[in-house]
C-alpha cells in the first residue's frame, strides 16, 4: 500500500507560506501536507510533524465543542515559528474515523449526557477507528523517518512508531480548555490517555487572564481577591500607581528614589505590568529613574512601554530607547529633535497638538493599537494629571513609613477649598511589609450600600 503524491503548490496563510503537496491513498482519499523550511535536514532536531485529523466543525466552522481548530492553528503557528516542520491534513480522520454523521450523532447523544466515548459505542462504531499508515507513508515519502509530535494524544505516537517512524518527542499544543469543551478533554483526559495539561499556578492563569478555580490557599486567595478585580473589569482599562513617603514625596529633594517603597511593594507593581497592554510613564520618570519597565519580580507578559515626552528630551542612551525586550512607544511633540537612528523596537509618534497630549487624547490613541488596558505608572505629575482629569478606574497609592520633608512631590493637583469636596472614592488597603497601598475604585460609588463578603477590607474613604 501506498501513497501517491498528486502535486506541488504553495499556500500563503495567516502563519506565513507554506509548501503545499497533495497526496491520495491507495483507497482514493485525499490528504493535504503543508511544509516549511528544510524538513528531510540530517543535523538537528527532528522536524515538528502535527498529524491533524479532519475535524469539519472545529477546523471549519470554529465550533468550541472540541479543540481541534485551535490546535491547527497552534500547530501552524508553532512550525511557523520554529521555521521548519509538516502538518499533514488527514482526510477520512472525521469523527475519530467514524465519519461526519456519525460524529454528529455522537454529539446528539451527547447532548444527553452520554460522554463521548460512550457516545461511540452506544452507536455501535469503535472509540477511536482512526488508522495512520497513510500519514507514515507521506512521511516517509518526504524523507522523514523521525518527527518530533504536536499531539496530547499518546496512541498516535503508538500508532506511527508501530508504522516504523521513530517520535523523539511528543510535544503538547499549548491551547486552553473551554467551558464549551472542558466535559469533553476531560473525558479524553481520563477515558482516552490523553495528555493533561501542565499546572498552572494561581499567579500565572490570573498573568493569562483567567480567574482559577478548585480550592486555593490563603496566598493564592489573596491574590486572586487582589487583582479580580481587574480581569473582571473587561478589555478597557485605566489604572495607576504611585508609591511614596507618609507626606506625599516620592523621592528626595535630590530627586533619590531609591527606594521609597519596599520590595512588596515593588512585586505589586510588577504584577500589575503583566497584567496590562501598556504601560505610562512621564520623561522625567525616565530621566531620573532609567527605568526598564518590564516584568521581572514575577511572571508575565511585558507591557508595551509608552513614554510621553512632547520635547524628546530623553536620553538616547537610555533602557526605554535601548532594551529591545519589549516595544516602545515614544510619544513626542511636533517640533522634537529625535534621532534618525532608532532600534526597531521604538516607534516614535508626533503628536500635532498639545491638546494631544491630554490623559483622555493619549488613551484613546493607545486603545486604537489595540492597548485597551493601561497602567499610569510615574512619576508624580503624570500619575496626577490622569488622576484630576478623571481617567482613572483605579489608583494605588504605597505608602511607606518615610517622612522625608521635602523633595519630588507624589499626587498633587489643583484642590478645593472645603474638605467635602476633596477627591474619594471607596477603597481597599493592602499590607506590603512596612507599607500600606491604598486601592481607590474610582468605578465605584460612595457611599458603598453593598459589600460583598470577601470585601470587609473594603471601607468607604469620606468619613
Ligand atoms: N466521534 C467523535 N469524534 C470527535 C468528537 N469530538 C471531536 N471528534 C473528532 O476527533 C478528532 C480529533 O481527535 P482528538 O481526540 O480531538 O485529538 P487527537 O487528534 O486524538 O489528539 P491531538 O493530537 O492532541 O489533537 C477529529 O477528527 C474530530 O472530528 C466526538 O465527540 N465524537
Ligand atoms: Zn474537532
Amino acid at each position: 500500500m501506498k501513497v501517491t503524491c498528486m502535486v506541488h503548490t504553495k499556500l500563503p496563510t495567516r502563519h506565513g507560506e507554506f509548501k503545499l503537496l497533495g497526496y491520495r491513498d491507495v483507497a482514493g482519499v485525499e490528504h493535504m501536507v503543508l511544509t516549511r523550511g528544510e524538513i528531510a535536514a540530517i543535523d538537528g532536531p527532528a522536524p515538528l510533524v502535527r498529524l491533524h485529523s479532519e475535524c469539519l466543525t472545529g477546523d471549519a466552522l470554529g465550533s468550541y465543542r472540541c479543540d481541534c481548530g485551535e490546535q491547527l492553528d497552534a500547530a501552524l503557528h508553532a512550525i511557523d515559528e520554529a521555521g521548519r516542520g509538516i502538518l499533514i491534513y488527514v482526510r477520512g480522520h472525521e469523527g475519530r474515523g467514524i465519519g461526519l454523521m456519525n460524529k454528529l450523532r455522537a454529539y446528539a447523544l451527547q447532548d444527553t449526557g452520554e460522554d463521548t466515548v460512550d457516545a461511540n459505542t452506544r452507536l455501535g462504531l469503535p472509540v477511536d477507528a482512526r488508522d495512520y499508515h497513510q500519514s507514515a507513508q507521506i512521511l516517509r515519502d518526504l524523507g522523514i523517518e523521525q518527527v518530533r509530535l504536536l499531539s496530547s494524544n499518546p496512541a498516535k505516537q503508538a500508532a506511527l512508531e508501530a508504522q516504523g517512524i521513530a517520535v523523539e518527542a511528543r510535544i503538547r499544543l499549548n491551547v486552553a480548555d473551554r467551558l464549551e469543551n472542558s466535559g469533553y478533554l476531560a473525558t479524553k483526559r481520563a477515558r482516552m490517555s490523553h495528555d493533561a495539561p501542565p499546572e498552572r499556578n494561581t499567579w500565572d492563569t490570573l498573568a493569562d487572564g483567567c480567574l482559577p478555580d478548585g480550592a486555593l490557599s490563603p496566598g493564592d486567595e489573596a491574590l486572586v481577591e487582589r487583582y479580580a478585580p481587574l480581569l473582571e473589569a473587561g478589555p478597557q482599562l485605566v489604572i495607576a500607581q504611585l508609591g511614596q513617603s507618609m507626606d506625599g514625596f516620592i523621592a528626595s529633594r535630590t530627586g533619590d528614589a531609591c527606594f521609597v517603597t519596599g520590595e512588596l511593594d515593588r512585586e505589586h507593581l510588577h504584577r500589575l505590568r503583566a497584567l496590562v497592554d501598556a504601560v505610562i510613564v512621564g520623561a522625567g520618570t525616565v530621566q531620573a529613574d532609567d527605568c526598564q519597565l518590564t516584568v521581572r519580580a514575577v511572571s508575565g507578559a511585558n507591557p508595551v512601554r509608552v513614554v510621553i515626552d512632547p520635547h524628546a528630551r530623553i536620553p538616547h542612551t537610555t533602557t526605554v530607547l535601548t532594551d529591545e525586550t519589549t516595544p516602545t512607544l515614544w510619544l513626542v511633540g511636533a517640533e522634537a529633535n529625535t534621532p534618525e537612528a532608532l532600534s526597531p523596537h521604538v516607534a516614535v509618534h508626533r503628536f500635532k497638538h498639545e491638546e494631544d497630549f491630554e490623559p483622555a487624547a493619549i488613551l484613546g490613541f493607545l486603545a486604537k493599537k489595540g492597548l485597551r488596558r493601561v497602567l499610569v505608572e510615574g512619576g508624580g505629575l503624570t500619575v496626577s494629571r490622569f488622576l484630576h482629569a478623571g481617567v482613572l478606574d483605579r489608583l494605588y497609592l504605597t505608602t511607606a513609613p518615610l517622612l522625608v520633608g521635602d523633595g519630588v512631590p507624589g499626587i498633587r493637583f489643583e484642590g478645593t477649598d472645603a474638605l467635602s469636596g476633596a477627591l474619594s472614592a471607596p477603597v481597599r488597603r493592602f499590607v506590603f511589609g512596612e507599607d500600606i497601598c491604598t486601592e481607590f475604585n474610582f468605578t465605584a460609588t460612595l457611599p458603598l450600600a453593598a459589600q460583598g463578603p470577601n470585601q470587609q477590607d473594603q471601607s468607604a474613604g469620606k468619613h
